[in-house]
């Protein structure tokens, strides 16, 4: 029997949503992962440390009481966020970066930053504060194909918000390119990036496997095979600037398998599982855990866990659908074989 121990891991990128189906989920992430990075996209967005406080409480709330879990908070940056919500922050234990989001980029992103040079103070004060910039690094140029538009947004945005903020310690979220890939390696230790389980297991033709699969469509993109390996080298390339980070990102399942469907994959209910699977393929199980458990804290500058969480390989069948809410939401891998199990 393949089994493997490893300090117990955190996600650096993850959707919670709130209210009722923030209670369905919260447990999925709680089981594997010892801390969470909160994403802030609710609506309305996180855009205080008051708001994000109040949040954190409910997560708190929702989580059941024989689990831990410590939700970290993230804050909304919009073109309107003044420089001084960012003096609040020194003062809260929770709330450890600032996300942004190109308006109109990606799911609830409407109040996000219509031009980067409109929070030159806020990411000065950032700068000031050693607080990181996270990023949804797209660019929403209707002119630019999609499917380009994480490469456009590294020459266009970031390659000068690193020249101007050399302090600034930024995190490409969810990268997908090998762009992504390269522009990280060879930028200064300041900047990270995180990287989903789905980026490294599908590439494009998943979008498209005998018909339309609503249910891989998430942003950025998926890519081409030749970005996805790009991947694969990156987190098992012991790169302590590649972190996990599982942008798990919940919709109805009638959002989904809709006209206009919502963009975002569930990945929460075998994260660490579906991780373990890629190392595995590609030889590299023993890099897993400092990928999942090491180069985040240490990147955040927060203890690594003590604990750990002991993975099997042995097949089990993704439920079809679970719950969400008074809804359901389809899982990556509804209906199929997982070949990684978590003990309990
Ligand atoms: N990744 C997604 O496809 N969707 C995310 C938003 C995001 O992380 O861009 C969501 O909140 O649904
Ligand atoms: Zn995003
Ligand atoms: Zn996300």
């Amino acid at each position: 029997m393949n089994r493997l121990t490893l300090t117990r891991p955190d996600d650096w990128h993850l959707h919670l949503r709130d209210g009722a189906v923030l209670a369905s989920v919260l447990p999925d992430t709680a089981r594997r992962f010892a801390r969470g990075m909160v994403m802030p996209n609710l609506q309305p967005p996180i855009t205080t440390v008051d708001l994000a406080q109040a949040y954190r409480d409910r997560i708190l709330a929702a989580l059941p009481t024989d689990m831990r879990f410590e939700p970290l908070m993230t804050l909304y940056l919009t073109d309107h966020m003044p420089a001084s919500e960012i003096e609040k922050v020194k003062n809260s234990s929770f709330v450890q970066a600032v996300k942004y989001y190109p308006t109109g980029a990606t799911t609830h992103s409407e109040s996000g930053v219509t031009d980067l040079k409109r929070v030159y103070p806020v990411l000065a004060a950032m700068e000031k504060q050693d607080l990181p910039l996270l990023l949804h690094g797209e660019v929403t140029d209707p002119s630019v194909d999609v499917f380009d538009r994480e490469a456009v947004f590294i020459d266009r945005h970031l390659m000068p918000l690193t020249r101007d903020f050399p302090g600034l310690r930024m995190v490409l979220e969810h990268i997908t390119t090998r762009a992504a890939v390269e522009f990280v390696r060879q930028a200064p230790n300041n900047i990270a990036a995180t990287i989903t389980a789905h980026h490294l297991l599908l590439n494009r033709n998943a979008l498209f496997e005998g018909g339309l699969r609503p249910h891989h469509y998430c942003l950025p993109l998926l890519k081409r095979e030749a970005h996805r390996t790009a991947l694969v080298a990156a987190a098992t390339g012991g790169n302590p600037k590649f972190f996990l980070g599982t942008d798990s990102a919940p919709h109805p399942r009638q959002a989904k398998e809709s006209a206009c469907g919502c963009a975002g994959i569930y990945t929460a209910h075998a994260a660490i599982e579906l991780y373990a699977e890629i190392f595995w393929r590609a030889g590299a199980l023993d890099r897993l855990e400092a990928f999942a458990s090491f180069h985040g804290p240490d990147f955040y500058r927060l203890p690594r866990n003590r604990d750990t969480l002991t993975l099997e390989q042995r097949n089990w069948i993704v439920p079809e659908e679970l719950r969400f809410g008074k809804e359901t939401v389809v899982p990556l891998r509804a209906g199929e074989t997982m070949t990684w199990n978590m003990l309990a």
